[in-house]
């Protein structure tokens, strides 16, 4: 198996920066000798461009569609991540795109699903459910899974709904905090929704198992989305929007070693991690090591 590093490192889809940072800490942390310890070979394709917010217009800053902040740029990065991804697909390598914020995953399930039907297992504490008329911050990040399944109408973006991707076959591991709007619609909404709790009560192994067969059920293949702020705080401290209560270290490697057995793995994602915010590097370097539990790293 050939995995392809694609840099995604953006920060348009949330308030804190630092975070386009990611790639770089990632990488710095040792990924790619993480990643063969896994006994896969790595291409890396580098960073996707990105214009730095001090290079844009001041005005389109403004909210374009409801209250969603820098959907131009979104557009641009994700756009442009898609071809990156549906590419290295299409070469057979299983694409691996590191954020950046999560609005990347916008990019990464359209390029993942362009010639294929996916699921996607969403590991966050955070719904990420929100559109551009519920969200409380304008910050799209809180909006890429709504973007990729098309709930609620995004008027001026052609490039949502573009997915394919069913409700049906996304299951979310490890909910903890939810808007209450967001908390409504995935209450309606056909996903799958594995909160903290789950875990507590069923134990990682049961839910992860869970998840990747909703995810799995009758596609090409999966899609896994890592945010850092799935862990717990205290074991990930660079992330721009921490929740007390997250999965262990145990807990989170146990579920990736669960992905690499499934064998479903079509593309994954490792979003969230902010160098400025972080300790020492600390949640990078769990980004890298969790990444490599995924693509199969075994302690015996
Ligand atoms: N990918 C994330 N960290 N998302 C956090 C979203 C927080 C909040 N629900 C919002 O919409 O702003
Ligand atoms: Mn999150
Ligand atoms: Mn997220």
């Amino acid at each position: 198996m050939t995995v392809r590093i694609i840099g995604a490192p953006t920060d348009y889809g949330q308030d804190r920066r630092g975070v386009d940072m990611g790639p770089s800490a990632i990488r710095y942390a040792g990924l790619s000798d993480a990643l063969s310890s896994a006994g896969v070979d790595v291409a890396d394709a580098g960073d996707l461009r990105v214009p730095r917010a001090e290079e844009r217009d001041p005005n389109s800053r403004q909210p374009s569609e409801g209250n969603a902040k820098f959907l131009q740029e979104i557009e641009e990065v994700t756009t442009a991540l898609a071809d990156g991804v549906a590419d290295s697909v299409a070469a057979g390598e299983t694409p691996l795109v590191l954020g950046g914020d999560h609005s990347v995953a916008i990019g990464s399930l359209r390029g993942s699903a362009r010639d294929a039907e996916i699921g996607a297992v969403w590991f966050d504490a955070h719904g990420d459910y929100n559109t551009p008329t519920t969200s409380p911050s304008g910050n799209v990040h809180g909006m890429p899974l709504a973007a990729a399944l098309g709930y609620a109408e995004w008027d001026s973006v052609d490039w949502a709904n573009a997915t394919g991707l069913r409700e049906e076959n996304v299951a979310y591991v490890g909910l903890r905090a939810l808007d209450d709007s967001e908390r409504a619609a995935i209450r309606d909404s056909e996903m799958t929704a594995y909160t903290m709790s789950d875990i507590d009560e069923r134990g990682i192994t049961d839910v992860v198992e869970a998840a990747l067969s909703v995810a799995g059920d009758g596609v090409d293949g999966v899609h896994a989305s890592l945010d850092m702020d799935w862990l717990d705080p205290t074991i990930a401290p660079g992330v721009g929007t921490p929740v007390r209560g997250g999965v262990t270290y145990r807990e989170a490697h146990h579920a990736m070693e669960l992905l690499a057995e499934s064998d479903a793995l079509r593309s994954m994602e490792v979003v969230e991690v902010n160098p400025v915010l972080d300790e020492s590097n600390e949640t990078a370097s769990l980004a890298a090591e969790l990444t490599s539990s995924a693509f199969g790293k075994r302690i015996l």
